[in-house]
């Protein structure tokens, strides 16, 4: 199997996209750490996998990926138990855009929080064995999602900082790479926490149009994606791929050559 002795581990891995990731992984061999705040879920989620690919393949710890004692315990725990670490997808993720400094504790914080952590645990200058770090941010995070700012600025700084902890990887020899998910719309719990939020009434439309464009996906398509990024060495790193119902492609950002020179 393709990942047979690799271990990875996923944050919000209870439900929606983190759950069908961490499937994914454990069908092609890894051993799968589950991080989540839900406890009820999580230990669910790990019970139902038990029953499919057999004890020991997978262990829930409880974490808020906001906290950093609870993350650093979580991570110590997990790695301990399977040794080490190969794979890590910083996925959890909310929309609350009353509670926005909690939205962007949990979006932008809880990913550079689990980057860092897996850094010190992965990169060779510190004895790691390298490894694979694949944050999830969102299309919100490539263009203004009208609806949700302050989800729009979270995800904006997940696809900044890991274009740039991935190029310092690269310049200091870490040996991770370091890739980003943007997804469109994935029928999930969060899809749905906007739905009743009046604000999105006077904006329904817009949110409307983009549905149609680039459809619906479901949390399998991401999984998909996301394995081919994990096995294929040959990514770049700090790739940022988009993932709309029509496929995924990598998104080609502006260089300094395309700078204009000062001319105003
Ligand atoms: N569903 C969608 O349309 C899209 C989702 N995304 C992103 O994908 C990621 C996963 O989202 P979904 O699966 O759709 O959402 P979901 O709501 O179905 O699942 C999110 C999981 O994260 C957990 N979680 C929430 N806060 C947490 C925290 N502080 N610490 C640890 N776990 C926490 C939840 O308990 C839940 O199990 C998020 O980062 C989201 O922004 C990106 C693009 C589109
Ligand atoms: C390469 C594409 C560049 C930019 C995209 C567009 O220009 C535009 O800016 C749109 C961005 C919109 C993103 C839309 C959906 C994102 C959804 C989620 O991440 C999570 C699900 C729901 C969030 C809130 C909601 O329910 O709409």
């Amino acid at each position: 199997m393709a990942l047979e002795g690799k271990v990875a581990l996923v944050t919000g891995a209870a439900r929606g996209i983190g759950k069908a990731l961490t499937e994914i992984l454990l069908q092609n061999g890894a051993k799968v750490a589950l991080l989540d705040v839900d406890k009820n879920a999580g230990q669910e989620a790990v019970s139902a996998f038990d029953e499919e690919f057999g004890a020991g393949r997978s262990v829930f710890c409880c974490c808020d990926v906001s906290s950093e004692v609870q993350f650093r315990d979580a991570f110590e725990k997990s790695t301990q138990l399977f040794g080490g670490l190969d794979i890590i997808c910083n996925n959890a993720g909310i929309v609350n855009e009353s509670d926005w400094e909690k939205a962007v504790a949990v979006n932008l914080n809880g990913v550079i929080r689990g980057t860092f952590l897996a850094l010190e645990l992965m990169k060779k200058e510190n004895g790691g064995r390298g490894g694979v770090i694949v944050n999830i941010a969102s299309m919100a995070g490539l263009g203004p999602h009208a609806v949700a700012p302050v989800y729009t600025a979270s995800k904006h700084g997940v696809v900044g900082f890991s274009r740039a902890i991935a190029e310092a990887s690269t310049v200091l020899g870490y040996g991770v790479r370091i890739n980003v998910l943007c997804p469109g719309f994935v029928q999930t719990t969060i899809f749905a926490s906007l739905e009743k939020d009046e604000a999105l009434e006077k904006l329904r439309n817009q949110r409307g149009k983009l549905l149609e464009s680039w459809g619906i996906l479901e949390p399998s398509d991401v999984a998909k994606i996301f394995l081919r990024i994990v096995l294929d060495d040959s990514s770049r790193n700090g790739g940022v791929l988009v993932i709309t119902s029509k496929g995924a492609e990598y998104i080609n950002f502006p260089t300094a050559a395309d700078v204009p020179a000062a001319t105003l």
